[in-house]
């Protein structure tokens, strides 16, 4: 380990809250054997058994556990050629449906991901439960106009972000190491490594296949065309070379910082933050917050909200934009509240030095679910 590298870091103000028991789960985290650094992004929160919003690197073994179950998790952005007074927000929400199988090309749209059919396929083209949405967005303002431009983004166009992951297919895989080898680590040259990195790899590119269905669905259902301009993955294990060595890199809910310009969404109700990382190093473990990170469990946001709000004042946000959600739990432990302030997350990053804004995006319409949770 360079003795200049902090084992632990966690880049957050004092004015960003993070909770004890994340702190606990990256401090455990960094003690697991063959682990070299452990780092909290500003959305850091605590996840199931392992902190959400947090990178890590490792040498000799790594951890399917710290990936999580939805591998290959990550933002997708499209340019739509929608003039943004072209938006029927009310209307699309009204008739917008991503459920039920997807009618398009799936081996087509696998292949474009280089990955093959796996089983799963009935999948494809679904948004999925839990944080995951489809959301129509307007440029709200232009901060770095040169990068604007070299993404050949324009202002009065609307752009529609995407946020899921490799659904079943990632739990399938997670469930059969898990069985094995519970929250234990694989040796990387051994034969169970290499087979969870082949299912880890076709779980990545099955996602990103997953978002770019997503994205023609809704395109379709707005009745736009439109382009790719970024697609990261947030929750991953890869290989990484450092001065003086190789290792691991381990994401979980951590946009990359090496892979060019990232989207960081707060909530529905809340601006999205599209960001040019500034300069990649091991200190953040070339890494940055993948969102606002959640303030509130499920079960306390839904127990509070409910006081608060109906359902129906909940279908509308602060920025007047339509929500799809007829899950009705689910409406209430997204909600815009139980959300940290992306603003201040961002802030922290800027602070840090490791980003620079290029635009903020507010939300016209999101999609989460037309399916009602029993
Ligand atoms: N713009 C929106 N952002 C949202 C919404 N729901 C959640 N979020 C943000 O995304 C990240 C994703 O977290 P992950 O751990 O599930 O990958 C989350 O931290 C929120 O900040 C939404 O509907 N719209
Ligand atoms: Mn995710």
């Amino acid at each position: 380990m360079n003795s200049t590298l902090p084992r632990v870091r966690v880049i957050a103000s004092p004015q960003s809250w993070v909770e004890g028991e994340a702190l606990r789960q990256l401090e455990a985290a960094a003690r697991l054997p063959g682990m070299r650094s452990a780092v909290g992004l500003p959305d850091l929160h605590p996840g199931k058994g392992a902190p959400v919003g947090a990178a890590f690197t490792s040498q000799g073994v790594f951890y399917p556990f710290l990936v999580g179950n939805d591998i290959g998790c990550g933002m997708g952005l499209w340019a739509l050629d929608l003039p943004a007074r072209k938006a029927k927000p009310e209307r699309w929400a009204a008739r917008l449906d991503l459920e039920g199988p997807w009618e398009g090309d799936a081996e087509a749209m696998l292949a474009d991901a280089g990955v093959r059919p796996c089983g799963f396929e009935a999948s494809l083209g679904t948004v999925g439960g839990g944080n995951h949405f489809a959301e129509v967005q307007r440029v709200e303002a232009v901060h770095d106009a040169s990068t604007f431009q070299t993404l050949k983004l324009e202002t009065d166009r609307l752009l529609l972000l995407v946020h899921s992951g490799s659904r079943g297919l990632g739990e399938h895989i997670l469930r059969a190491h898990v069985d094995r080898h519970g929250a234990g680590s694989l040796a990387e040259e051994s034969a169970e490594a290499r087979t969870y990195l082949a299912r880890h790899d076709q779980a990545v590119g099955w996602a990103r296949a997953n978002r770019a269905a997503i994205a023609e669905r809704v395109m379709r259902g707005v009745s736009a065309a439109g382009r790719r301009v970024l697609d990261v993955c947030h929750n991953s294990v890869t290989p990484k070379e450092w001065e003086g060595g190789r290792g691991w890199l381990h994401r979980k809910g951590a946009a990359p910082s090496d892979q060019g310009p990232v989207v960081i969404p707060g909530s529905r109700g809340a601006l999205s933050y599209l960001v040019l990382p500034l300069g990649d190093g091991e200190d953040h473990a070339h890494s940055l917050a993948h969102g606002a990170g959640r303030k509130w469990t499920r079960t306390h946001a839904r127990e509070r909200l409910r006081e608060r709000f109906t359902p129906d004042a909940l279908l509308r946000t602060t920025f007047k934009s339509h929500v799809v959600c007829e899950d009705r739990d689910l409406l209430f432990e997204e909600a815009p509240p139980a959300y940290k302030a992306i603003d201040r997350v961002v802030g922290d990053l800027v602070d840090a030095g490791l980003v620079r804004v290029v635009a903020t995006l507010a939300p016209l319409l999101t999609y989460k679910t037309r399916s009602r949770r029993e």
